[in-house]
């Protein structure tokens, strides 16, 4: 990795376990939990939500101001959500914010960072570490023996609710060891990288949800696919990460559907 490379990793690092520490803080009080909503009733938002992803970009400008972003509490307020070739941060404040309101203790602050729309850290081959350890997936090739991660996300329209359900049904009749989702996309793709459970998928993810989670799964051995087979595309909304075993197993049971791109341009 070249220095200044380097130097914008080490930075997200630096700006990450700041942003941790205040989150692991606002968990702990009541207050900085208070709850606002969304898209819909299920789709939530905190002070530190916002707060979070303030420190986070205001941190990178100081150091890099020619740097673009892509945050969801920014793009929540009316910024546009679009990939350039740019140097860009994407930013989820807080990924797992149903859980940090119910103080359902897995909650990830996701950072990645993209160049010619590619996301960077970690691709050139230096592996990928949880506090210096370095991660690795799953070795299990029998989808039968594996653990699936998946999230039921924040769309409740009958006909995406049955979509969900029937991707899933199909999944357990593989039948595999078990299905589990830790609430958030980021700690589910860290889990694949991990080796604890095979495969991720979800439909209906966001760009800043998977970003950061998509280059660790990879250094880690793993594979990313679109949910049809085929690449992926961290605009789509749909994602599969998995150990490369399972991945074309789960692919084949998922009932795939397409939600509103991320970079589709807004409606009036
Ligand atoms: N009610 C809900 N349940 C689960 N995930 C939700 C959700 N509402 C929004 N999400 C978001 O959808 C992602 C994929 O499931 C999660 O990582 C989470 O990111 P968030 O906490 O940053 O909003
Ligand atoms: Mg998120
Ligand atoms: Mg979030």
């Amino acid at each position: 990795m070249d220095d200044v490379l380097q130097n914008i990793m080490d930075h997200a690092v630096a700006v990450a376990r700041e942003a941790g520490q205040v989150v692991r803080e606002a968990l702990c009080d009541e207050k900085q939990r208070d709850v606002m909503t969304k898209s819909s009733t299920v789709d939530l938002v905190t002070q530190t939500d916002q707060r979070v992803e303030h420190l986070i970009i205001q941190s990178v400008k100081k150091k890099f101001p020619t740097h673009r972003f892509i945050g969801e509490e920014s793009v929540a307020a009316g910024e546009a959500c679009v990939l350039t070739d740019d140097p860009t941060w994407i930013i989820d404040p807080i990924d797992g914010t149903t859980n940090f309101v119910h103080s359902f203790p897995f909650v990830a602050v996701s950072i990645g960072f993209s160049v010619d729309k590619k996301i960077q850290f970690g691709v050139e081959g230096k592996g990928a570490f949880c506090n210096g350890e370095p991660l690795q997936v799953s070795d299990q090739e029998d989808v039968r023996r594996s653990i699936i991660a998946t999230e039921f996300g924040s769309n409740r329209e009958t006909e995406t609710v049955e979509k969900i359900f029937s991707s899933l049904r199909n999944i357990l009749n593989i039948p595999v060891h078990g299905v589990r989702g830790a609430g958030t996309a980021a700690v589910n793709m860290c889990l694949v990288a991990s080796g604890c459970v095979e495969a991720y998928y979800e439909v209906g993810v966001h760009v800043w949800d998977v970003a950061a989670g998509s280059v660790i799964v990879e250094e880690a051995g793993g594979v990313l696919m679109d949910v049809e087979g085929g690449p992926v595309d961290l605009m789509s909304r749909r994602i599969v990460a998995a150990n490369n075993g399972t991945v074309a197993h789960i692919v084949k049971e998922i009932d795939a559907f397409s939600p509103t791109r991320d970079d589709a341009p807004p409606t009036q």
